[in-house]
């Protein structure tokens, strides 16, 4: 696996390194000693799959506060997403920073989300499902979210016919600029 650092720090991209032969390809998704030896979490409580009916889903973004954070591992197992992690923590020196990659079931990748930074997705492509590995489990009264659109973030999603957002994501209170 190829760990990729991005502009956020502790964001990293995990890429596979596929071996192909005749009957197709063979590649390690996740290996314990490898993310220990990056400094990344190896302790995951829960996973999730996400599916997604149509291209334009919108999902985010999403985080638990302390002390429920959750590291985030999110791969794309169906179809596509433009994936999304943003500093939604205002005492930050990368507050409302953000940073996209795209997923697809292709390409394989994943992406490792510390706790405490908000995480979305859009789809890109109808039935498109995502994966996900937690560190922590789901706590309803710790979860926090910040909108899509909101002006402090500026997050430059796809354009798209028609974008879906549950009511929830709607609803979600300005970050301060
Ligand atoms: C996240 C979650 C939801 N649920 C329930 C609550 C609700 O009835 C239903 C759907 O939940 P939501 O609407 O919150 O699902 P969703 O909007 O897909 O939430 C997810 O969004 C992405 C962006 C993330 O980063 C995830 O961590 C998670 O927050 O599933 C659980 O039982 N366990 C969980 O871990």
């Amino acid at each position: 696996m190829r760990f990729l650092s991005t502009e956020l720090p502790g964001v990293f991209v995990v890429e596979p390194e596929p071996r192909a032969d005749d009957r197709g390809l063979f590649a390690r998704t996740y290996c314990r000693d490898e993310f220990a030896a990056h400094g990344l979490c190896i302790d995951w409580v829960q996973c999730n799959v996400s599916f997604n009916t149509k291209a334009g889903t919108l999902r985010g973004m999403h985080w638990q506060s302390a002390p429920h954070e959750e590291v985030k591992l999110v791969r794309c197992t169906s179809g596509a997403a433009l994936d999304v992690i943003a500093d939604p923590r205002p005492d930050s020196p990368t507050y409302r920073k953000w940073i996209a990659v795209e997923i697809t079931a292709e390409n394989r990748r994943a992406v490792y989300i510390p706790g405490g930074l908000a995480h979305g997705f859009q789809t890109l492509a109808d039935g498109t499902e995502l994966f996900y590995q937690m560190s922590a489990f789901y706590v309803p009264d710790a979860a926090r979210g910040a909108r899509w659109d909101d002006p402090a973030l500026g997050i430059a999603w796809p354009a798209c016919a028609q974008r879906i957002i549950a009511p929830r994501d709607l609803s979600f209170p300005d970050l301060p600029i």
